[in-house]
């Protein structure tokens, strides 16, 4: 399982995104190739630039042994160019020329700006600025949309709702730079993550039904209406990766019991069995709100699993985790399953065709991410590696 999909990422996937996905001509990364691997001249979301970044910047880690500091170096080169603010942030969106389309600064795309920065550094040929651009994107940030209570306002001057999503994403970037930074302004990347985790546990998780929700008021409150009701199962999925990455660095138990439960309820409501995905959208009771099924949430469900894996209290739980791992690899694998090997499809639907679209290279980041966890957990010393623990009879993940 992990050797077939980390061949199909190394041999065919990484090949395709570098040789077709990298725009030779403008810089930077297509937003989308068509099933016969034809490039789209589709605008460019600057979270999608800042994903590929992140993608090849792993790639020599994961074994793809192409050019990943040349595509980084490509990657960074025109993500600066064509995207970067005369104050230190990243405005949302480009023409395929790289032209500017829309200034406005998202607050979830500075939170892929942050990340593409932190796993560049640890590839780019001069990663120096990286560091100090990362700083004062963060300053700029805390400066510009700091919320009273904590996290960040969606805008300057504010707006509503407030969105858990894009503090799930800082999160993430925060916590790269803790685990991959070179050490620079280490106390305010732990200080972040450590915010965005705490408001997580207070505010975005429900206590009484332990559902992660995804819009606020301005005092961090579910906003009224179905619209505080909803729950992204991919979203519960990724959230409890992060969770339990953070609860591991912190020894926070109550982090990773609340990871535990997000996972969880994501698996026993979120996953329709006979598709075997994880949906787009249910409410807080669990009752269906969007059976659609997006590639995402696939790899988001390894990622949990991994990780609750690897934290398990017993044998029994360890297994359980295990097997959804393998269910979650089987769910993504339909996904790639097209006519040109390396792209993807991202819509399944609720009558289990696909939508006949371009593959998004905005889901590689995910699929990349996923493989990398994979690759850990089912590695040496991870959670099916006999030698870890004395005497535990380990599932057999196949080849
Ligand atoms: O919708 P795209 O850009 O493919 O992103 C895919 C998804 O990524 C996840 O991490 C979440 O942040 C989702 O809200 C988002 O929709």
């Amino acid at each position: 399982m992990r050797d077939t999909m980390k061949a199909w990422l190394i041999d065919k996937a990484l090949p395709i995104w570098w040789e077709v996905g990298a725009d030779r001509v403008h810089g930077g990364f297509h937003e989308r190739l068509a099933l016969d691997g034809t490039p789209c001249r589709d605008p460019r979301r600057a979270r999608v630039q800042a994903r590929q970044i992140f993608a090849f910047a792993v790639a020599g880690r994961l074994g793809w042994d192409g050019p990943s500091r040349q595509a980084v170096d490509h990657g960074l080169a025109f993500f600066r160019r064509a995207y970067e603010l005369e104050e230190g942030a990243f405005r949302t969106l480009v023409a395929a020329d790289g032209t500017a389309l829309d200034d406005t600064v998202v607050l979830y795309d500075q939170a892929f700006a942050l990340f593409a920065m932190a796993t560049a550094g640890t590839v780019a040929s001069d990663p120096r600025p990286l560091a100090a651009s990362a700083s004062r994107l963060r300053r700029h940030l805390q400066a510009t949309l700091k919320h009273p209570i904590g996290g960040f306002e969606e805008s300057a001057p504010p707006s509503l709702p407030l969105k858990a999503n894009p503090h799930m994403h800082l999160l993430e970037a925060s916590l790269a730079w803790v685990e991959e930074g070179d050490g620079a302004d280490a106390a305010a990347w732990n200080a972040l993550a450590d915010e965005i985790a705490g408001l997580a546990l207070a505010h975005f998780i429900d206590p009484e039904t332990g559902y992660l929700k995804e819009f606020f008021d301005a005092r961090w409150r579910p906003v009224a209406g179905q619209d505080g009701r909803i729950v992204e199962p991919g979203h519960l999925f990724e959230w409890a990766w992060l969770l339990v990455r953070w609860g591991k660095l912190r020894g926070r138990a109550d982090a990773i019991a609340a990871a535990r439960r997000l996972a969880e309820l994501a698996e026993t409501t979120g996953v329709d069995p006979a598709r075997n995905v994880a949906v787009n959208a249910i409410l807080d009771d669990g009752a269906p709100l969007d059976p659609g099924a997006r590639c995402w949430p696939q790899t988001e469900r390894i990622k949990a699993a991994v990780a609750l894996a690897g934290v398990a209290e017993t044998r029994a739980e360890r297994d359980l985790w295990a097997s959804r791992i393998a269910a979650g690899v089987s769910g993504l694998s339909a996904y790639l399953d097209v006519p040109t090997p390396g792209l993807w499809r991202d819509k399944l639907q609720a009558d289990g065709t696909f939508v006949e679209e371009p593959a998004p290279a905005s889901t590689f980041y995910h699929i990349v991410c996923a493989i990398e966890e994979l690759d850990k957990a089912l590695g040496a010393g991870g959670i099916g590696d006999r030698s870890r623990e004395r005497g535990a009879a380990l599932p057999s993940y196949g080849g």
